[in-house]
């Protein structure tokens, strides 16, 4: 039997890395999957490949930043599938690996904007849906061995990352009793299209940083992380909530 048979799944940042191997898996295992991005073409080719495949997709724009869209993106894959069991928050970009003193508070806020806020928002919408309709739910959020230390991006993604562990532990924690299990995932360093998203790199920052990267034992596919993202999705992980799995070939196992 499919770990995700007559599941209704919402997967952010979808059109590529790991959200689209998510996506995918998730669809493989027998859930319908909403698959949501502000890129809209890479969204509409990953829902097709599913649909190609036989599972079922749509392709949804959404850009995180905004709540309109963010409700709007809860509001009709409910009214679509009559139904939403999972959301995984994977969405993310990436800072200029800036410490401190060189972070501007433009680049803070957007990097909280996407990487905190978005998420939140869209845990607290799903949320009181599964609340206010009495039903069980599952989150998994996408976060970073970067949320686990200070060595492995700049200030502003670090802190953003670091607060959606306190998302997860806090939400997991509140609503333990009303069947909502909350997670997430810190990915070490895994072959993805997340380097685009990092603009005005800082030599200082990237030279402190590169020196922890440098003990990384290999990097990882998208496909591997999406394995652990199924294993918190599914039942297969009942009894797991209010924690983050890393998920990084031992790169982190050694400081
Ligand atoms: N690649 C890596 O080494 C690691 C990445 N992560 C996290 O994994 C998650 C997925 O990233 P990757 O697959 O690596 O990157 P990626 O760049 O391949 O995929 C990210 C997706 O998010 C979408 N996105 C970005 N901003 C958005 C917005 N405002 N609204 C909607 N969609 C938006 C992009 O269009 C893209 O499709 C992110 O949260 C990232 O922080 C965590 C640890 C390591
Ligand atoms: C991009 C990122 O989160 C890491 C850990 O490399």
């Amino acid at each position: 039997m499919a770990k995700l048979e007559g599941k209704v799944a919402i997967v952010t940042g979808a059109a590529s890395g790991m959200g689209r191997a998510i996506a995918k898996l998730y669809a493989k295992e027998g859930a319908k999957v909403v698959v949501a991005d502000f890129n809209m073409e890479g969204a509409e080719t990953v829902a097709k490949e599913i649909m190609e495949d036989g599972g079922t997709a749509k392709a949804m724009s959404v850009n995180v930043t905004d709540i309109d869209q963010i409700e709007k993106m809860i509001d009709t894959t409910i009214d679509e599938y009559g139904e939403l069991n999972i959301l995984v928050n994977n969405a993310g970009i990436m800072d200029g690996f800036e410490p401190v003193g060189e972070i501007t508070d433009e680049k803070w806020d957007q990097i909280f904007d996407v990487n905190t806020k978005g998420v939140m928002r869209a845990m607290r919408k799903v949320v009181n849906y599964w609340m206010n309709a009495e039903k069980e739910g599952v989150i998994v959020n996408t976060i970073s061995t970067g949320g686990l230390n200070g060595a492995h991006a700049g200030v502003a993604y670090g802190a953003s990352k670091h607060a959606v562990v306190a998302l997860t532990k806090n939400t997991g924690f509140m609503y333990a009793k009303n069947g909502i299990r909350v997670n997430g995932i810190a990915p070490g360093a895994v072959e993805t299209n997340i380097g685009s998203s990092m603009k005005g790199v800082s030599d200082f920052g990237m030279q402190r940083a590169g020196m922890t990267h440098g003990l990384s034992p290999r990097t990882g596919q998208s496909e591997e992380i999406a394995e652990a993202a199924l294993f918190l999705g599914s039942d297969a992980s009942s009894f797991v909530n209010g924690t983050v799995l890393t998920v990084d070939g031992g790169w982190t196992a050694g400081f």
